[in-house]
């Protein structure tokens, strides 16, 4: 017997190990009790996670500490609580783990091995990340409902499990059982997790630090009618004890499940074999988060029943099936500070600098909060332990507050009254506005450098070598004590004999804020566009050359890179298209501008208020001067006719001689309005290469065809010419 054994070599086990052990066991008991419990965990999945895999190493070392009362053996969750407690007639158990391909291969291997048979499938399922709950159908009808606890007695939560819409009262159609026990997932989504926080802290109450934590607190509330107002979902999962109802596969039992009005998964996916447990996987650890709840896995089942019985579970877990933990994507740690940000229009934002920590593979030291108001909302307050979620390529975010690590040093976040950057006064905009913005838009240094970033970025001049740090020295620099550059004014004035003594912080684009040198922590300090001699660095003068060719480029990339509200890339275009002149933009009328195809009233208005401003137009004087360009070739009266005015074209498939926008630029120079789609208005259609349905379309409604060579005829000889040269149409 075990217990004899360790009496016989007590010794085997070293003193500390074994001190170690029981350590760990209580800590972990004590993480499960605020996780299933308090619902109020304080430390992440991962975190604990680890804790029991060090308890499981020390139990592989010394086995004679995997006593039947250790946590490694236990479904978590035997307490006593506030609610009744209920005995499940089936065990509901947890699941074995599977950390990488290996483990998920000797699992399946043991399942060959055990199974007794080689016609057996698969089934894949999403692992829901929420919270456990049985339900009891008796004749159809909902009798009861209770959480997992220690897997033979849960709670009794039936009032609370009667408020989620989704889970029928009553079962519908025929065969409906005697008795069935539903196994199913609860939880909270995503997107009103926020909202909960918010209405939350405003009444004074914990926030939840995740959803999970949401949806368990939110279905474990003493009086129902909290729970009644909470957005709870549930996944169903699993059946357990049934009379009068038997089935040979899990797959198959799901579909009458659904039948019956129960809400099954959709996602599931019966598969042969390994690989195509692997492609399961594989697909959805790659898309996570086009489902709609959280998950954290995948679970493998074995979807023959019988099969199942005949392997049989453990004290803690069914040994047909495995669980594939996905990297986890919230991790936590310590909210050191929440700065505010300046950005290129003014808005001043602020976000949060927590503790570097690593997640979903990138080391993270800044989360957004967006505005003061989602501050409040998520109730996170400087020095918490927060709970950071980093999903796929989407910005970090800060979830919420473990707010039961809290010990009265933490405090509210302030929005400051003053830009941070020139101590400008902020204020709303506009009456209602949440963002408060800096005022001092002309020199303020963080909003000049961030436009001068962008100008000198990809959509607008496309200057190389002018980055971020470039834009900060050239605005905020140590030495000399003022700045060269007090707006993008001089931007094409700029000399190397002004560059050379500029001393600046070299500045992270992420954060706005220095770069510490990694070995002493110190903020770097660089003279950025001189060497060690005093001499241009050739970057410097790569810089200069870069800005001069600048001045060049098509209008549409001149207006985009002055910054005005609204007016991006796209926009510049509608209006260098129409009005082919930055002074026939200042000119026109509000009407005219906003009758603009791809303009419209707001960027209308934006346009005629950037205008007004006199440090604006001195902007344009001192460009023009400069010699940037200030219209498109080809603008103005005393230009060239315009040849194509009043046609309508089309260009589809692909052009041996133009691209696609040299096609399009060609057309509009001459006049022409160039549109994505065809209609009995359509002038010319010229098609390429697999021109597809606009080609037929065009065959359709009779409309001129061209090819490249009826195209250049267009564009050299004009209309009539053209359509001479048409392809002729089918009839
Ligand atoms: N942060 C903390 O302090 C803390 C404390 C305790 C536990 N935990 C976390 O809880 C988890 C461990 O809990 P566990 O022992 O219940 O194991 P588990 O959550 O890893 O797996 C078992 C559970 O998965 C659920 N499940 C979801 N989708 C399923 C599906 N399609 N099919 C079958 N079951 C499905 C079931 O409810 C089942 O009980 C770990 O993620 C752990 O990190 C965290
Ligand atoms: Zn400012």
């Amino acid at each position: 017997m075990a217990g004899e054994q360790q009496h016989a070599q007590p010794a085997q086990v070293p003193a500390t190990a074994r001190e170690q052990h029981a350590q760990l066991a209580e800590q972990i008991e004590e993480h499960r009790f605020r996780y299933y419990v308090s619902d109020q965990p304080v430390v992440s999945d991962g975190e604990f996670d680890t804790l029991l895999r060090s308890l499981e190493a020390l139990e592989e070392q010394y086995p004679e500490l995997r006593t039947p009362d250790s946590p490694t053996q236990k479904v978590a969750g035997a307490y006593e609580t506030e609610f009744t407690s209920v005995e499940h007639r089936e065990r509901m158990l947890s699941l074995d783990n599977a950390f990488d391909d290996a483990e998920l291969a000797a699992w399946a291997d043991r399942v060959a091995k055990d199974v007794g048979t080689s016609d057996y499938h698969f089934l894949c399922e999403l692992k829901v990340d929420g919270l456990a709950v049985n339900l009891t159908y008796e004749d159809g009808r909902l009798t009861g409902a209770a959480t997992r606890g220690d897997g033979r007695t849960g709670e009794d939560i039936t009032p609370n499990v009667r408020t989620i819409a989704e889970i029928p009262h009553r079962l519908k159609g025929d065969r409906i059982p005697a008795l069935v026990e539903i196994r199913g997932e609860v939880f909270f989504p995503m997107e009103a997790f926020e909202e909960l926080n918010a209405r939350l802290v405003e009444a004074g109450d914990k926030p939840f630090a995740n959803p999970r934590n949401a949806a368990a607190g939110s279905l474990r509330q003493k009086d129902p009618r909290v729970t009644a107002t909470r957005p709870l979902h549930m996944v169903v999962h699993g059946i357990g004890a049934r009379e009068g109802f038997d089935i040979d596969r899990l797959s198959q039992a799901y579909e009458l499940l659904s039948e019956w009005g129960l809400p099954t998964a959709r996602h599931n996916r019966v598969v042969d074999d390994l690989d195509g447990v692997r492609e399961f996987i594989a697909y959805y650890g790659e898309n996570r988060h086009s489902v709609e709840h959280e998950i954290d896995g995948t679970v493998v089942k074995l979807d023959e029943i019988p099969l199942q019985g005949r392997l049989g579970s453990t004290s803690r877990a069914p040994r047909w099936a495995i669980a594939w933990k996905y990297p986890p994507e919230e991790v936590n740690t310590k909210l050191v500070n929440i700065r505010v940000g300046v950005g290129r229009t003014g808005r001043v934002t602020p976000y949060a600098q927590v503790e570097p920590v690593t997640v979903a593979g990138s080391e993270v030291e800044f989360a957004t909060l967006h505005n003061q108001e989602v501050v409040k909302k998520k109730g996170v307050l400087i020095g918490d332990t927060v709970v950071l979620r980093k999903a796929g390529d989407v910005i970090p975010e800060i979830l919420g507050p473990v707010a039961d690590l809290r010990d009265g040093t933490e405090r509210e976040f302030v929005m400051p009254a003053e830009c941070p950057e020139c101590g400008t006064p902020l204020r709303a905009m506009k009456e209602g506005d949440i963002d408060l913005r800096c005022p001092n838009a002309r020199s303020c240094p963080a909003q000049l450098r961030e436009r001068l970033f962008y100008l000198a970025g990809r959509k607008s001049l496309d200057i190389e070598n002018f980055g971020y740090v470039a834009a900060a020295a050239l605005t905020k620099p140590l030495e000399p004590s003022e700045p060269v550059l007090a707006d993008e004014g001089d931007l094409f004035d700029l000399t190397i004999e002004q560059l050379l003594p500029i001393r600046a912080y070299v500045l992270d684009q992420d954060s706005g804020l220095p770069k510490r040198d990694p070995k002493t922590g110190e903020e770097k300090i660089a003279t950025v566009f001189a060497n060690q001699q005093g001499e241009p660095r050739k970057n410097a003068l790569s810089m200069l050359e870069n800005i001069a060719a600048a001045k060049d480029r098509p209008l549409a990339r001149v207006i985009t890179g002055l910054s005005i509200r609204h007016v991006g890339p796209v926009a510049a275009e509608a209006l260098a298209r129409e009005f082919r002149s930055v002074d026939r933009i200042e000119q026109a009328t509000e009407e005219e501008l906003a009758a603009t195809d791809g303009v419209g009233p707001i960027i209308a208005a934006s346009l005629k208020q950037w205008f007004a401003e006199d440090w604006h137009r001195e902007i344009l004087r001192k460009w023009r001067a400069a010699g940037v360009r200030m219209e498109e070739e080809g603008a103005g009266e005393e230009q060239g006719p315009r040849p194509l005015e009043g046609l309508t074209v089309v260009v589809t498939g692909t052009l041996e001689h133009h691209t696609r926008d040299g096609a399009k630029e060609a057309l509009q120079s001459r006049g022409a309005k160039v549109t994505g789609s065809v209609s009995k208005k359509t002038s010319f259609v010229v098609v390429g290469d697999n021109p597809g349905s606009k080609y037929d379309k065009a065959m359709q409604l009779k409309v001129p065809v061209l090819n490249e060579d009826g195209f250049a005829v267009l564009l050299e000889q004009g209309p009539e010419a053209a359509a001479d040269a048409a392809l002729p149409t089918e009839e």
